[in-house]
């Protein structure tokens, strides 16, 4: 029968490390046994588990013939010593593995002791350290070597979690600080060598005759070394970290004076060893927490032996992940850094990890709706609280039925609530804890003094989910966040879902099916970037064989200018006329109005999934979403809320689609009916028809008049006002996903560069003469010299696109 390979790959692994098959065998033989033949165990760290097996045999041996004297006078204990590298300086790494294997440890019956398999640091934290006299009878079986888990010594009676380092760590035994050097170059797939510094150096593998000594007397790590070693030095400044002692420094300072001490030897030692550890860290920090509780390492082991190592800089590593993050991850932020998202992660974990009952308190205020986004929404008037008209904070009193939040006054932070735990439908909790009878819903955690209590029948859940996060009012469905702020008053913006694509309400009829996409819709053999290719790509046919995009993704110059021209010149401007117009059957009228003309435009056609040019491809902008940085606001000049650039914008930049549902003109026309019937909302949205197209087909079906109303359902579009005719932001039909003409995006474009803190308008192209659209009129407040309605302040009926 052939042998097993991995009896093999066993035996090879200890024979680089000087154990010859004979001791191998009966050890590996009982720890397949012992293990219920689970390899793994056996291979994990390069065999560590079998070599030190092999050397606990041994020592076992030995100590039947040793005392405590004998013990301490042993000078000429093993010439080497077999140190695993994944244990150098990696206890935070092993802490985020969450395993670290513990060496078991056999009986006399070659079985495995309670505690001799332990693979969780939890468990390894909580082992109580050793008695006195346990603690002898450790350093008696793990005299010369180096213990695979953190045991507990005298002393070191501090648990590890009390120590600034954290994770696994393994503990320096009687460690003599001369008498050992890591000749890091000559590694053994992952094993360092060390071997007395004092002693002839001879080979790697010990003499024949001594094979009681291929223990291990004593192991330095890098990171044991002193602070000038590459491993233990912050890769953040390049200077050592000097708050806290290495991770795998074990004890304090006083601890450190007997196994090992930062004496003078072993500074001696490590000067020695200087220029070989500068070519050989081991572990990297990257990154940590503010206060460096947490910290993120980068290990290289496996990479040590290879001679075209060296190591990256800092500026390289991040620069280089940097590109591939923004690569892969499509992030467009320009802001975006690496380094800040590894202490985000140091940040969170702590967090997690320390959930303090004040910290959970703190978030909970951030999610609770102010009254004045209760105000907007229909359950305000079902919440019973009184008007707070200048306060942004529902009040701090918890009383029945009513709602308790502490709230600073720059602080209107009404967001998502993001847990609701409802403990009882009776509690509430007065300040000092208690919990009472109210009738609510408790927000919080029941542990801590001040809860927070909504009325449990007031809101519903469609109702909180339309409160907005002042953070982020896309609730994460951008690529980007985009914040609200009111300087003005204590309003909250008004709720409607947020929602970054358009969605069909209820009967417009829309099909994307690739099989509707014919070979002249889409770029079926282009490879790569449209926009770089030398032939032409049949995606720009419609915009005159040239793409619309500048590789810079801003729209051509001379596009723009046609497109704004011809919406905003009278001259340029061009009607079509439907033959049967659906804004008119609409009505409902017994006589129908002939067509008033519907603008032409001019479109972009964008690559999509049925191209086969890149994603990345630069005539795709539209469907990738904002990536300007954006905030709604609430406008000085009484337009309400507006949006506004939070950074310089080029002239032709694309800043976001009109987001809505998807209505057919004749839904359209019933929630109009509706809206005036309704509630007497100052601030309405402006549904936009899309009917650039509406002309071409003889007779358009219902379901094919389309528009789009973000009253409900939008994206921050919504928040764009009116300004007559020379508005900063153009809007646009952009082609994506069907060639049907009944169905486009309508895409907002700087007409102009556009300054940093600039509100974005557009113009409605609302005609302030006529009376007969049903969506009320507002006072044009935009103060361009070409507002349409200057002369008539007092106009109430506004025309609808
Ligand atoms: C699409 S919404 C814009 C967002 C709105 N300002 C808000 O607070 O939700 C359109 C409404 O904003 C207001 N608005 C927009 N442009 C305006 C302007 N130029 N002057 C006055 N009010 C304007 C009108 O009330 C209009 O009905």
């Amino acid at each position: 029968m052939a042998p097993n390979p991995r009896v093999m790959n066993a035996f090879r692994a200890m024979k680089a490390i000087g154990i010859n098959e004979d001791k191998v065998k009966p050890v590996l033989k009982r720890l397949l046994k012992l293990y219920d033949k689970n390899w793994e165990l056996i291979e994990e760290e390069n065999y560590r588990v079998l070599a030190d097996a092999i050397f606990d045999e041994d020592d076992s041996k030995g100590e039947n013939f040793t005392d405590e004297a004998e013990v301490h006078d042993e000078p000429e204990r093993p010439l080497k010593r077999l140190r695993s590298r994944s244990q150098e300086g990696q206890s935070s790494q092993s802490m985020m593995r969450g395993t670290s294997l513990r060496k078991p440890k056999l009986d006399d019956e070659g079985k495995l002791g309670a505690n001799s398999l332990q693979r969780s640091p939890d468990m390894m934290k909580l082992q109580p350290g050793p008695s006195d006299s346990q603690s002898t009878q450790v350093r008696h079986a793990y005299k010369g070597k180096e213990p695979l888990l953190p045991q507990v010594s005298p002393r070191e009676k501090r648990p590890i979690v009390e120590r600034p380092s954290h994770g696994v760590q393994f503990k320096d035994r009687e460690v003599d600080p001369d008498s050992v050097l890591i000749p890091k170059q000559k590694v053994v797939d992952s094993y360092a060598l060390i071997k007395p510094k004092d002693e002839p150096f001879t080979d790697d593998l010990p003499p024949d005759d001594v094979p009681r000594y291929e223990a291990p007397i004593a192991v330095i790590r890098p990171d044991s070394f002193s602070k000038e070693d590459i491993s233990g030095r912050s890769f953040l400044t390049g200077k050592p970290d000097d708050q806290e002692p290495p991770a795998s420094h074990f004890g304090t300072e006083e601890d450190r004076g007997d196994s090992v001490p930062a004496s003078s030897s072993s500074r001696r030692a490590n000067s020695e060893l200087a220029p070989v550890l500068e070519e050989s860290p081991a572990n990297l920090e990257i990154a940590s927490s503010s206060l460096g509780e947490v910290k993120i390492s980068l290990s290289c082991n496996s990479l040590l032996g290879r001679p075209n190592f060296h190591m990256p800089s800092q500026d390289e590593l991040l620069k280089s992940t940097q590109e591939k993050c923004l690569r892969s991850y499509k992030i467009f932020d320009s802001n975006f850094s690496v380094m800040q998202m590894l202490k985000d992660m140091c940040d969170c974990f702590l967090e997690l990890a320390t959930d303090s009952s004040r910290e959970s308190q703190e978030r909970l205020m951030n999610v609770i709706p102010s009254i004045s986004a209760l105000k907007r929404s229909a359950a305000y008037s079902a919440l019973g609280v009184g008007g707070v008209k200048g306060s942004n904070c529902i009040p701090v009193n918890i009383s029945n039925g009513s709602i308790d939040i502490h709230c600073s006054s720059e602080v209107a932070a009404p967001q998502m609530p993001r847990q609701i735990k409802p403990i009882s439908e009776d509690a509430h909790c007065s300040a000092n804890g208690s919990t009472e009878s109210n009738g609510g819903r408790e927000l919080r955690d029941p542990e801590s003094c001040s809860l927070v209590v909504v009325p449990q029948h007031q809101l519903t859940f469609e109702e909180l989910r339309s409160l907005h996060d002042f953070n982020d009012i896309t609730k994460g469905e951008e690529v980007i966040e985009i914040s609200w702020l009111n300087e003005i008053n204590n309003e909250c913006p008004p709720p409607f879902m947020y929602i970054p694509q358009n969605v069909v309400f209820q009967n417009a009829y829309l099909r994307f099916t690739l099989s509707q996409i014919n070979a002249e819709d889409c770029c079926s053999t282009c490879i790569g970037d449209c926009l770089s290719s030398t032939t032409i790509c049949v995606c720009a046919c419609e915009t005159g064989n040239e793409f619309a995009y500048t590789s810079e993704g801003l729209i051509r110059e001379d596009f723009l200018e046609e497109c704004i021209s011809m919406t905003r010149d009278p001259q340029r401007q061009c009607l079509s006329y439907c033959k049967a117009c659906p804004l008119e059957r609409s009505k409902n009228d017994e006589i129908l109005e002939p067509c008033k003309g519907h603008l032409k435009r001019k479109y972009i056609k964008e690559c999509w999934s049925k191209c086969a040019c890149h994603k990345r491809c630069g005539n795709r902008v539209v469907q990738r979403g904002i990536r300007c940085k954006l905030q709604v606001f609430f406008t000085p000049e009484g337009k309400g809320w507006g949006l506004r650039t939070l950074e310089k914008l080029p002239k032709g930049t694309f800043v976001c689609e009109y987001i809505g549902e998807i209505l057919t003109n004749k839904e359209l026309h019933e929630r109009n009916v509706q809206r005036t019937r309704g509630t007497n909302n100052e601030w309405h949205t402006y549904p936009v028809l899309l009917d650039a197209y509406w002309f071409l087909k003889g007779a358009l079906k219902e379901e094919e008049a389309l528009c789009l109303d973000a009253t409900f359902y939008g994206n921050v579009a919504r928040f764009i006002n009116h300004r007559c005719l020379d508005s900063n932001l153009i809007e646009i039909p952009v082609k994506v996903e069907t060639p049907d003409q009944h169905y486009y995006h309508l895409a907002f474009f700087t007409a102009r560069e556009v300054n940093a803190l600039e509100e974005l308008t557009w113009d409605y192209g609302l005609d302030f003469d006529d009376d007969d659209h049903p969506v009320e009129v507002f006072k044009c407040l935009c103060s361009s010299k070409f507002c349409r309605n200057m002369k008539r302040p007092n106009r109430s009926k506004s025309a609808l696109r």
